[in-house]
């Protein structure tokens, strides 16, 4: 049977990264589908900005209007009952449930994250930073330049996660390549034992038609992407080409550092022509752990030699039968890969016990999902199985 078109209502949401396809027109999480039930005079609007005592909510490409944030989200962070801690209060990339005609809507509920990429924020407290909701795919842009840096990649792998899928996009390989035809053979290789299984292409971020073909396996109706590299990677020149039109400014490179000049325009949710949605978040300068990065996902062939080290407790450094050392005695571990394990481990690690330290004080923090009422048992970043 042929499947009908999503309603015009539908396909607007299903545009600013609603998950949903013509064939199921109903999220596939069960906890949105309840909420759906529960509201039924409710629809679904995505945060695009957040302010001081609101939101500005989409429900379509061209839609965007305030709505008020439910009192226990404005409350200051200090932990009282009902208050949230500031990256659990929805962020950009959040969707909620509203009813009322809009400038009039009010929330009635916030849907809970399937994923959710932070960061630890600098400061004397332990502090965590939201940077996007709801994400699929987190392009970790890269240039093949004098910027290519596998141990930046590395931290951002391990750092972006938090439920959405990462691919390594390393950008300029029409220069590189002019240079060295075995530029993107040697930049892959270089990058396979960091990678852990993700994808990685190789892309002339200029070029429009080849951009969109490599990148497209990730760019489909009701999916949302967002881009995180250093200034100068070439995020906004992909943004471009996937836009398929001048949306973004881009900044030249300057010639001693290979790094851009910042000149975009704020937009946070841009409709793709594929029909993703894309996330143009103010960026990730800074990658701080915030303590719940999955370190041995990101480090799972150095996880699997330290399991085979004599000892249990192997520091890895001078204890006898270490599996790890031997390892990059033989050369089958790169040195500079192991001393980035143990540095990130050491960061995820100290973020994570200042934030055991931070809960087990403040046990009254409430767990979003829902606007009032009794506390929920799911958390931010929850993954709800949606795919
Ligand atoms: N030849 C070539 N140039 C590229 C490619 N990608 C980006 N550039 C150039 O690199 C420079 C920096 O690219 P941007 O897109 O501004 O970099 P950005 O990541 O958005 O930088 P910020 O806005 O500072 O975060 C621009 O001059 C781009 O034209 C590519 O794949 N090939
Ligand atoms: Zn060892």
């Amino acid at each position: 049977m042929p499947v009908a078109p999503l309603t015009p209502e539908l396909a607007a949401l299903q545009a600013i990264g609603w998950p949903i396809t013509a064939e199921d027109p109903l999220p596939a999480d069960p906890v949105w589908r309840q909420a759906l039930a529960d509201h039924p005079r409710a629809r679904p609007a995505r945060v695009t900005e957040q302010h001081r005592s609101g939101y500005v909510v989409s429900d379509g490409p061209d839609s965007g209007y305030r709505v008020e944030s439910l009192p226990e989200w404005q409350r200051a962070a200090n932990y009282k009952k009902g208050s949230l801690a500031p990256e659990q209060r929805p962020g950009v990339g959040d969707w909620m449930l509203v009813e009322g005609e809009p400038e009039r809507a009010k929330v009635v509920a916030l849907l809970p994250r399937y994923s959710a990429i932070k960061r630890g924020a600098a400061g004397e407290h332990y502090k965590q930073q939201l940077i996007a909701a709801n994400i699929d795919t987190v392009f970790v842009v890269c240039g093949l330049d004098g910027d290519f840096n596998p141990r930046r990649i590395e931290r951002y792998l391990l750092l972006v996660r938090g439920g959405a899928e990462p691919v390594i996009v390393l950008t300029k390989a029409d220069e590189a390549l002019a240079a060295n035809e075995h530029a993107v053979a040697e930049a892959s290789g270089a990058l396979i034992e960091l990678a852990q299984g993700v994808a990685i292409r190789a892309v002339n971020a200029r070029d429009r038609e080849s951009s969109v073909a490599a990148m497209s396996p990730w760019l489909k109706p009701g999916r949302t992407v967002v881009l995180v590299g250093s200034s100068g990677a070439g995020k906004s020149t992909l943004t471009n080409s996937l836009l398929g039109n001048e949306r973004m400014k881009t900044g030249a490179v300057r010639e001693s550092d290979a790094r851009g000049r910042h000149t975009t325009t704020h937009r946070a949710l841009i409709p793709l022509p594929s029909g993703a949605c894309l996330i143009d978040t103010p960026g990730m300068r800074e990658l701080k752990p915030t303590g719940e990065e999955d370190v041995a996902e990101n480090f799972a062939d150095v996880e699997a030699l330290a399991e085979q080290c004599k000892f249990r407790d192997c520091s890895h450094a001078s204890e006898p039968g270490c599996a790890v050392r031997e390892a990059i005695e033989n050369g089958k571990l790169d040195p500079q890969r192991f001393a980035s394990y143990l540095k990130l481990s050491g960061e995820v690690s100290g973020a994570a016990s200042k934030l055991a330290n931070r809960r087990a004080h403040k046990t009254d923090i409430k767990a979003p999902g829902k606007p009032s009422g009794k506390p929920s048992n799911k958390s931010s970043g929850d993954k709800h199985g949606r795919r």
